[in-house]
């Protein structure tokens, strides 16, 4: 970590959370069809709203009146790729936040390009896994404003002047698919009500690894975790976010 890491309080997080839960905005997701599900329903449990349309035809429209936007790889179509330069334009004429989650990025040519495409625009959140996140580093040193979010044991954060390490979760988070897709679009929410792009995601998987733990001593495995892991972002407060952030 380059920079010195700055910390974070449970007053913070509760205080993202509390204007996500109040403001209820939507989150537009171009996201892959293992994790739709799951993804929607972890935007709800912090009183997000998804959408996932995806058709070219409509993309925009039901984007622009998102609070912020989701591009996520994962199985990304012929479809998807031309919902792609809609969702961008979209983002840079309304001013939304956009992330993006450059799934098996480090697979295929064609999720490298797409995800170089994307990076164009200014100030997009890339939130990945340690492979994707070393596959993009390329592109990610000439994308402008970008913010890394690196997750794994401990998330880094890392743009914007800013660093921020998250040490929770839990080894579980990675026995169900579509947890990391979910991660994502859980950024883009808390990007909706904080400006600063590493405080929201920060914040987001403060909440979010917080949650895990707290499944995991719930879940009899992998199967009920992540009904669990609903049920406890859902319930997510200031006193059970401060009794684990010591
Ligand atoms: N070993 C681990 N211990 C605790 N939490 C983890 C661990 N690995 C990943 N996580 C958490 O699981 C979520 C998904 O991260 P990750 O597995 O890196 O994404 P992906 O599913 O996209 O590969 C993140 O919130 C991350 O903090
Ligand atoms: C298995 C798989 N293949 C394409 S997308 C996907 C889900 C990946 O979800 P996550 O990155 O959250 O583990
Ligand atoms: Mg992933």
């Amino acid at each position: 970590m380059s920079a010195a890491s700055a910390s974070l309080d449970a007053a913070q997080v509760a205080s993202i959370l509390a204007r996500v839960a109040e403001r209820r905005p939507r989150v537009h997701c171009l996201t892959n069809t293992v994790a739709q599900n799951v993804t929607a329903n972890m935007l709800l449990a912090v009183g997000a709203i998804p959408s996932m349309a995806s058709h070219p035809e409509e993309v925009a429209a039901v984007a622009a009146g998102a609070g912020a936007i989701l591009i996520n790889l994962g199985t990304i179509s012929s479809e998807g790729e031309r919902a792609i330069p809609k969702l961008l334009d979209v983002a840079r004429e309304r001013g939304l936040p956009l992330v993006l989650d450059p799934v098996f990025v480090e697979l295929s040519p064609l999720r490298m390009r797409l995800a170089q495409a994307v990076l164009r625009l200014p100030g997009v959140s890339v939130r990945g896994n340690a492979a994707e996140m070393a596959a993009l580093d390329p592109a990610l040193a000439r994308a402008q404003g970008v913010l890394r979010v690196t997750t794994g044991r401990i998330d880094r954060i890392e743009g914007a002047g800013s660093a921020y390490l998250v040490a929770h979760g839990h080894a579980l988070m990675t026995r169900v698919t579509g947890l990391g897709c979910a991660s994502s679009a859980l950024v883009a929410a808390c990007r909706t009500v904080e400006p600063d792009p590493a405080l929201a995601a920060a914040a987001a998987l403060t909440a979010y690894g917080i949650a895990g733990e707290i499944a995991a001593g719930r879940a009899a495995g992998p199967g009920s975790f992540a009904m669990h892991l609903i049920d406890a972002l859902a319930g997510l407060d200031e006193a059970a976010l401060a009794a684990r952030m010591g």
